[in-house]
């Protein structure tokens, strides 16, 4: 895909950097540290597209001359918000709430110029099979669920417990690659 400007991803995530490359976007990669905390009152979806619109925001401010992709994922449950685990305990709670169960993946996207902002939400409903508490801790142990949105990642190990998902399994990984990619058809 070309585009006019050169394209950076404000993501430190290797699996987004993995997906933007499996569909032939030429890329660089910029980083920028914000603060992920969410706001008191704020749903997944305004959430998310924030936190997308500041990653990209934070990076474009310092490279006007092009089009920055921002993204955010996080995994809800019954209205919770389950980001990162902030450490094994938090992980166990997050999967031991999910296991048996159906959830929703929100992943955010913002293509931002000094001329425009565009932005997509996406949802994708995940389901788990039941997991036993030692699978849980198992699972735990092989630090996969450390450094994802809801404590696992259906790229890797977990995939064995989820037999179903409704929409964008791209989204999940981390980029809803036909929205994005849609995005970027319209950026200049
Ligand atoms: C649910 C799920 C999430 N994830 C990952 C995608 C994201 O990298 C991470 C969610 O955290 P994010 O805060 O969205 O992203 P990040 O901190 O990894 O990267 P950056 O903010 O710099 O862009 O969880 C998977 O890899 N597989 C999954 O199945």
């Amino acid at each position: 895909m070309s585009t006019t400007k050169p394209i950076i991803l404000a993501s430190a995530s290797p699996r987004r950097r993995e997906l933007l490359t499996q569909i032939g976007v030429d890329f660089t990669v910029i980083t920028a540290d914000i603060d992920e905390t969410p706001l008191p009152s704020e749903d997944h979806r305004t959430y998310t597209l924030r936190l997308a619109e500041e990653k990209a925001r934070a990076v474009l401010v310092n490279h006007p001359d092009s089009i920055v992709i921002g993204a955010d994922t996080t995994v809800t449950l019954h209205g919770e918000l389950l980001g990162k685990p902030r450490d094994a305990e938090d992980a166990k709670r997050m999967l031991t709430l999910l296991q048996d169960n159906t959830h929703e993946v929100t992943t955010s996207i913002a293509v931002l110029t000094t001329e425009e902002t565009l932005t997509a939400v996406e949802t994708t409903r995940v389901t788990f099979t039941a997991i036993t508490a030692e699978q849980i801790a198992g699972y735990i142990a092989s630090g996969e669920p450390m450094d994802k949105a809801g404590a696992y990642a259906i790229q890797g190990i977990a995939a064995q417990w989820i037999p179903r998902i409704e929409g964008d399994y791209f989204n999940v990984v981390g980029l809803p690659l036909a929205a994005l990619a849609s995005l970027l058809r319209k950026a200049k």
